[in-house]
């Protein structure tokens, strides 16, 4: 097929506003969101002041995507501790919003952590809480960093000679970071050396994450992006139109069954078949060892509507429930609507993260990359121990 694509209008830098930050004004601590429901079309900011408001935001997607998650966890414990709610109560309450992104709870448990061991020692528990949020976000940054040096790095090597072309799924990029993302922080990186030539943007139904929030990230880096129906990528590849597959993911079991936006499964089938690559870019964080396998992910449900409407942003302000819908299926129509699939570690040609590149995919080298990683794992929960 060629390049008869057009390319889109490109725009250029990264992130106008960033996805999240804690603010203190003077009326007490704030976290304040990119809300991620209004993008493209307008930069809304979400003000969190307690941790009701920060789980529906989790709920409706206004923050999401598993690192940032993480951080904003572990924000949200702090938020708690400083406005003086109820630390167990968050602690409990923030992780049950997104159940399978497994960095919302290793944020909020490092978060709580903090706080309880500064509590037991008589030091001040709200701002362990915060310095401990801090960490976390600092750590994506860096984690960033490291994903997107491993990818480029493994990308000569799977594909030598430069003009990748790329298929991505959902958003993987610095809205869904601390730092640039995971896959699409990737694809930056390609983009950066002159080596991409084409990002295959999958629209991502049913919320279009990759429509609306990987395309509004492209654009603004100036990358040669198309954007297609999740069922175009079939003929894609049967047009040899796809030199490699990254996506991200909100948790890998222990196995390597790697949990990521629907649709990601097939992807992987159809690489399979047509002996295309496909690249998982997650941090370590993102690893639960104590979840032995994939069949033994929690794959969150949600709303039938998200499937058989499409929902305006909200005309009430950021955050709040969608103003209007318009209905795609006959009213009362049921539907189907899992969040997450999960890909056998068989059909992962490599795990990319910020401590190194995991391929093949086996649980020793999983858990070798993770206890090299800055974070030593606890097979506890994903618990998390410094070195
Ligand atoms: C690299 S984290 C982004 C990850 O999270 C997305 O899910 P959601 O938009 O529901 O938060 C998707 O699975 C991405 O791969």
């Amino acid at each position: 097929m060629g390049d008869q694509y057009e390319v889109s209008e490109a725009g250029a830098g990264a992130l106008a506003i960033p996805s999240l930050r804690w603010e203190e004004p003077p009326e007490g601590p704030v976290l304040v969101l990119l809300d991620q429901t209004r993008l493209p079309a307008e930069e809304v900011e979400l003000v969190c002041t307690d941790v009701p408001a920060l789980v529906q935001a989790i709920r409706t997607l206004a923050v999401r995507g598993a690192p940032l998650l993480g951080i904003a966890g572990a924000y949200g414990v702090a938020l708690a501790a400083a406005r003086g709610f109820d630390v167990d109560e968050a602690t409990e309450a923030l992780p049950q919003a997104r159940p399978t992104a497994v960095n919302l709870g290793y944020g909020v448990r490092r978060a709580a952590g903090a706080y309880r061991a500064a509590l037991a020692g008589g030091t001040d528990a709200p701002a362990a809480a915060l310095a401990e949020a801090r960490a976390v976000h600092a750590e994506d940054i860096e984690a960033s960093r490291g994903m997107a040096q491993h990818g480029l790095a493994l990308l000569g090597e799977l594909l030598p000679g430069g003009g990748h072309r790329i298929l991505t799924h959902c958003n993987t990029g610095a809205l869904v970071s601390g730092g640039e993302g995971t896959a699409l922080a990737v694809a930056l990186a390609a983009h950066r050396a002159g080596e991409l030539r084409r990002l295959w943007v999958d629209e991502t139904r049913p919320l279009l994450q990759g429509a609306r929030l990987t395309a509004y990230e492209a654009a603004r880096a100036g990358m040669a992006y198309t954007v297609l129906s999740d069922g175009a990528a079939g003929s894609l590849f049967a047009g040899g139109e796809v030199d490699a597959v990254l996506i991200g993911a909100d948790r890998i079991a222990a196995d390597g069954s790697v949990a990521n936006k629907v649709g990601s499964y097939p992807l992987a089938v159809l690489a399979r078949y047509h002996h295309v690559p496909f690249v998982v870019v997650a941090p370590t964080s993102t690893v639960d060892l104590a979840t032995e396998e994939g069949a033994d992910i929690e794959v969150e449900q949600r709303p039938g509507q998200e499937v058989t409407e499409f929902s305006l942003p909200s005309a009430q302000g950021p955050g709040t429930a969608a103003s209007g819908a318009i209905p795609v299926a006959p009213l009362g129509a049921q539907a189907y609507n899992p969040a997450f699939d999960v890909t056998p570690p068989e059909l992962v040609t490599a795990i990319v993260t910020e401590a190194g590149v995991v391929s093949p995919v086996t649980r020793e080298a999983l858990a070798g990359v993770c206890s090299t990683s800055r974070w030593r794992k606890s097979r506890s929960g994903n618990g998390m121990m410094a070195k």
